[in-house]
């Protein structure tokens, strides 16, 4: 790591302390590798442990990791036919969600004569658990018939598009994407500043294709609740039980080493008519999850977590059919709200689904394709942006993303 690297905090800190750089605009905080030198070398300042999620590690972060408040996911489609821009790019994103990850910069104010390479709106702010995650479209692999990088033979068993379902309403651009990065932290201008960075760090070699940004807010402890009022995610099974996961989220048998640790992301942008269904009872609302509104509890018992009956579900309710699939798959979906639609006047609002699965063809679609066909649901939704990535194994220091991929 960079000897002039510094914490955030510190940052702050140490003008305040010297006088010097406070006033950000004023002073421009021209030279903090003086100021680092100055206050010793700051790099691995220990951070308020529960504020930073690691962003090295054997799986990525952001897959498992409990649901920060904030996402901003991009996907991106590549602009050189150069796999060694693609090593230089994936190095400096690396580099810098590790720097950000941790709550810091990186060279950020060293020169009064060039752009700050930080654009600082997250100078003083913590980590704020910000986690980013990186996945590759099956389009980064084989683009017009082109195998683009000479790496096709090591795409990933199961990354193909989702295939197109009965009552999509798929929308431009919210479709595939080379490369996606999915940022999630508990400070929304945390989270906006590390997307915004890394889609500047891209400039010239990636090109934003689409950008989805989500929330969600629960009670300590309680399942966040869906614009249409209910919980939602109850039934993911609890990041603490590594079976489960090793059975429904972590890849272990790609014949790619490189893919092997790490899961695929389903990516829907599903549109959700919320003034259609504040007109629905709420006996028509609860038939459509078969679960209450209230407790979260499925048909036929009084706790959200209880086992669910599947026979005492309505026939096509939400998630009776996602059971009868007897597959499992982790959900990590946002609420988006995008303003009004200027024709209707009603609210461009719904769900940024995710959801992470070793299999999509055994788990996610079989589960979509039921749902597209049957689902009560579908009165008051339409899927309008769909993609699949695959998300390479974690990080170990001194790597960067997808290494053993782009390199042999
Ligand atoms: C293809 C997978 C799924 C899509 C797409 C999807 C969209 C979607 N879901 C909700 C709200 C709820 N979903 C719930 C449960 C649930 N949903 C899926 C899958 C998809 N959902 C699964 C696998 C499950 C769990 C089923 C089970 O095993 O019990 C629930 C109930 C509470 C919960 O468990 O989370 C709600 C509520 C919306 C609004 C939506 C699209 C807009
Ligand atoms: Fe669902």
């Amino acid at each position: 790591m960079d000897e002039k690297k510094v914490s955030r905090r510190e940052i702050i800190k140490m003008s305040l302390l010297t006088g010097t750089g406070i006033a950000i605009g004023a002073s421009g905080l021209g030279s903090i590798a003086t100021m680092t030198e100055a206050f010793g070398d700051t790099a691995e300042q220990p951070k308020k442990k529960d504020n930073t999620i690691p962003f090295y590690g054997k799986h990525q972060a952001g897959i498992i990791t409990p649901q920060q408040t904030y996402t901003y996911v991009a996907a991106f489609d590549l602009q050189t036919d150069r796999k060694q821009e693609v090593i230089d790019l994936f190095k400096q994103w690396t580099q810098l969600s590790a720097v950000m990850s941790a709550g810091q910069v990186e060279h950020a104010y060293e020169n009064d004569w060039l752009p700050p390479k930080d654009t600082g709106e997250a100078l003083g702010l913590t980590a704020a658990k910000l986690t980013v995650t990186f996945g590759l479209g099956s389009s980064f692999f084989e683009k017009d018939d082109v195998d683009r990088y000479g790496i096709l033979k090591k795409k990933p068993r199961h990354l193909k598009p989702i295939p197109a379902m009965p009552r999509d309403g798929l929308e431009d651009p919210y479709i595939g994407g080379d490369v996606c990065v999915q940022v999630c932290a508990e400070d929304q201008q945390v989270a906006f500043h590390a997307i915004r960075n890394m889609i500047k760090t891209g400039i010239g070699k990636a090109e934003v294709k689409w950008l989805q940004s989500g929330f969600i807010s629960a009670p300590k402890g309680e399942t966040p609740r869906n614009l249409f009022g209910f919980k939602d995610g109850s039934a993911n099974v609890p990041a603490t039980n590594q079976d489960a996961l090793n059975q429904i989220v972590w890849v272990d048998d790609d014949k790619q080493n490189w893919m092997n640790g790490g899961s695929y992301l389903a990516f829907r942008r599903i549109q959700m008519f919320l003034e259609v269904w504040d007109r629905s009872s709420l006996k028509d609302q609860e038939d459509t999850f078969g679960r209450k509104k209230l407790s979260g509890a499925a048909y036929g018992k009084s706790e959200e977590h209880a086992h669910v009956n599947e026979e005492k579900l309505p026939p096509n309710s939400h998630v009776r059919l996602a059971k009868s699939t007897g597959q499992e798959i982790y959900r990590r979906a946002y609420s988006y709200t995008d303003g009004v639609n200027p024709r209707t006047g009603a609210i461009d609002a719904g769900l940024a689904f995710i959801s992470y699965q070793k299999n999509p063809d055994k788990q996610f679609v079989p589960m979509l394709k039921k749902m597209s066909l049957r689902d009560n649901l579908n009165e008051y939704t339409k899927h309008v942006g769909s993609a699949l990535f695959a998300c390479p194994k974690g990080v170990q220091k001194g790597e960067y993303i997808a290494q053993g991929l782009l390199e042999d």
